[in-house]
């Protein structure tokens, strides 16, 4: 009997399309509860005004039928490189359970409301520090970092931490999501959903691994 989504993902029989969106939270949940620390870190890929590739960590921090967010500095490299070029692909990797998906899609920003609310749940730390970073940019020397928070931390005061215009998220719309299980031999299960558009049924495809 197929209970999971994943049994019913590499299910050759049953030709039924999944919703990709739920086999991500099955695969998700079974994440968390294995791995030792940030299982909703991901790789994120852009690309510059040259072509060239770049790639580092984020966390998906907010994730609703729409997409997949994550919260950076749009002064930063990746910053600049999606509002250029509003595409991305991110891939997570869960060693603990030798899965992985990967997505491709445009990118948008998210509302000015759900950029506050993620801002007004983190920590204050964290909040001053996002404030304070010029992220991607050179800095002379640590010094000068800790300088800036603590002007930062004194100008403040006591009162609230209001969300940086520089700070915001983005959210991947993914017309690709492939779902990657470890198999014997190398010989894994991979399927990848596609669709036209968000308005477009998906369809998957299962791949040679
Ligand atoms: C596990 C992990 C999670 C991270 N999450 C974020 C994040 O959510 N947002 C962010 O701006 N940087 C995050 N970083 C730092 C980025 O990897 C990167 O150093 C920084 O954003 C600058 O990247 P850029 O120069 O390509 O813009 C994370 C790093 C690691 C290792
Ligand atoms: C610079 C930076 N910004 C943002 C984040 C996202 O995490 P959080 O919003 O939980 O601080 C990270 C996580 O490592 C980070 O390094």
């Amino acid at each position: 009997m197929s209970n999971t989504l994943t049994d019913k993902l590499f299910d050759d029989n049953d030709p039924a399309v999944l919703d990709p969106f739920a086999i991500f939270e099955e695969w998700f949940a079974m994440a968390h509860q294995s791995e030792p620390n940030d299982a909703h870190a991901m790789a994120l890929a852009s690309v510059d005004d040259g072509g060239m590739p770049d790639v580092r960590m984020v966390l998906l921090n907010a994730r609703d039928t729409r997409g997949f967010s994550f919260f950076t500095n749009f002064g930063s490299a990746k910053g600049v490189e999606l509002l250029a070029h509003p595409k991305a692909a991110m891939v997570m990797h869960w060693k603990s359970i030798r899965r992985q998906i990967r997505m491709r899609g445009p990118v948008e920003v998210v509302t000015p409301a759900e950029a506050d609310a993620y801002f007004a749940s983190r920590p204050r730390g964290s909040q001053i520090a996002s404030a304070a970073s010029k992220q991607s940019r050179p800095l002379a020397n640590r010094e000068r970092l800790a300088a800036d928070v603590a002007a930062l931390t004194a100008q403040i005061g006591d009162a609230d931490m209001v969300r940086p215009e520089h700070w915001s998220g983005f959210r991947l719309v993914p017309l690709e999501i492939e779902f990657w299980k470890d198999g014997e031999f190398r010989l894994h299960d991979r399927v990848r959903y596609t669709r036209e558009g968000t308005d477009m049924p998906w369809s998957a495809q299962r791949l040679y691994p």
